[in-house]
């Protein structure tokens, strides 16, 4: 656990970035750090490693005060991803995702074979190796910096914005792929973002700061939606709460109705469209049980008939769901 006790920064021109900021950030877990620009997020973040110094109050990770060690060893520990991704321009991908296990000593076998695996974990082909950082895109050189920051294997990942430049679609994807990573490596991630949808889809728990860096609130993403502790956090997740709130709502006994003769099915079981007046409309969005009721609603309105079809694991069609079934599950 990182806990942050009374802390505050107060930067030499007298600037209170962060005041008086406490809060734990459970082991294991995604934190979000959220709010709007010039809140303190980015010097909450730093101070974790030490690139900028605390003024006072106190920082420990696992009850351990980390201005008991030095800050070089300390930062050993935490890898760092920035906006950018901040790569060496002048190393090539390999190199750059190997600068922690050289500066550690690491012998050149291991390390190269670490960082080959480094990049094939998040995603990226490994002919790309030899490249140069501007011989990438965006998305790619991101991914080469969480290789990098994960290759020495530390505890804790600090994340500053780090899919912000990348346009939405390689921004949907670097989500999902840090998600996926996540499952398997179950770091403790610290991650800062002005988005509060990238907040509530990657966060398992949010903090959201308001300007002068105090704490507005700090709770799960269901939580923060369901329940926003004032003003400022309900108009800063958003008008549109209630709707985004279904992304956590997983119904496990959703009744579905038998598969109509009007949805045309392939030999294999898997949907194909709506049959109508001999033509066959496009089916729509299809979701599976397990799926959150905002999925499940996403179906039914994007069918042209206003059924969603629920498909099983292999994709083949086992039941659909109308409007009037939908709306007594999301009765309260
Ligand atoms: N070196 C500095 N000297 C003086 N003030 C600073 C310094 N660095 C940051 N600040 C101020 O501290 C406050 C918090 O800055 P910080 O970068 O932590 O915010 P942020 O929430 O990360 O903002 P953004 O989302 O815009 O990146 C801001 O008012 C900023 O202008």
């Amino acid at each position: 656990m990182i806990e942050f006790e009374d802390v505050t920064k107060r930067y030499p021109d007298g600037t209170v970035a962060v005041d008086k900021l406490s809060l734990r950030i459970p082991s294991n877990e995604i934190t979000v750090f959220v709010g709007p620009s010039g809140c303190g997020k980015t010097t909450s973040l730093r101070m974790i490693n030490r690139t900028i110094e605390r003024t006072s109050g106190r920082i420990s990770i696992d009850g351990e005060d980390i201005n008991a060690g030095d800050p070089v060893t300390l930062r050993r520990g935490i890898g760092y991803v920035i906006q950018h991704a901040g790569l060496f321009p002048h190393k090539t991908v390999v190199d750059n995702v190997a600068t922690v296990p050289k500066l550690l000593g690491w012998d050149k076998k291991k390390t190269r074979a670490t960082a080959m695996e480094l990049l094939e974990r998040v995603g990226l082909d490994v002919k790309l190796a030899e490249r140069y950082p501007a011989q990438l895109s965006g998305g790619q050189q991101q991914r080469v910096g969480v290789a990098r920051a994960l290759a020495a294997d530390p505890k804790i990942m600090l994340m500053d914005e780090p899919f912000s430049a990348v346009d939405p679609i390689v921004r949907h994807q670097l989500q999902e792929e840090l998600l996926r990573l996540q499952r398997d490596i179950g770091k403790t991630i610290v991650f800062v973002t002005h988005d509060i949808d990238e907040a509530i889809k990657l966060g398992d728990n949010v903090a959201v700061l308001r300007v002068g860096g105090t704490l507005a609130q700090f709770a799960p993403p269901a939580e923060l939606l369901a329940h926003p502790d004032d003003d400022f956090v309900e108009s800063f997740v958003g008008q549109d709460r209630g709707y985004r709130a279904l992304t956590f709502l997983k119904p496990d006994d959703l009744s579905l109705a038998p598969l109509p003769p009007e949805l045309s099915v392939g030999d294999d079981g898997r949907p194909l469209g709506w049959k109508s007046n001999g033509e066959l409309l496009p089916l729509g969005a299809v979701f599976q049980r397990g799926d959150s009721l905002r999925a499940t609603m996403d179906s039914v309105l994007t069918s042209p008939v206003g059924q969603g079809v629920c498909v099983d694991e292999a994709g083949k069609a086992i039941g659909v769901i109308d409007y009037i079934t939908l709306a007594e599950v999301l009765r309260p």
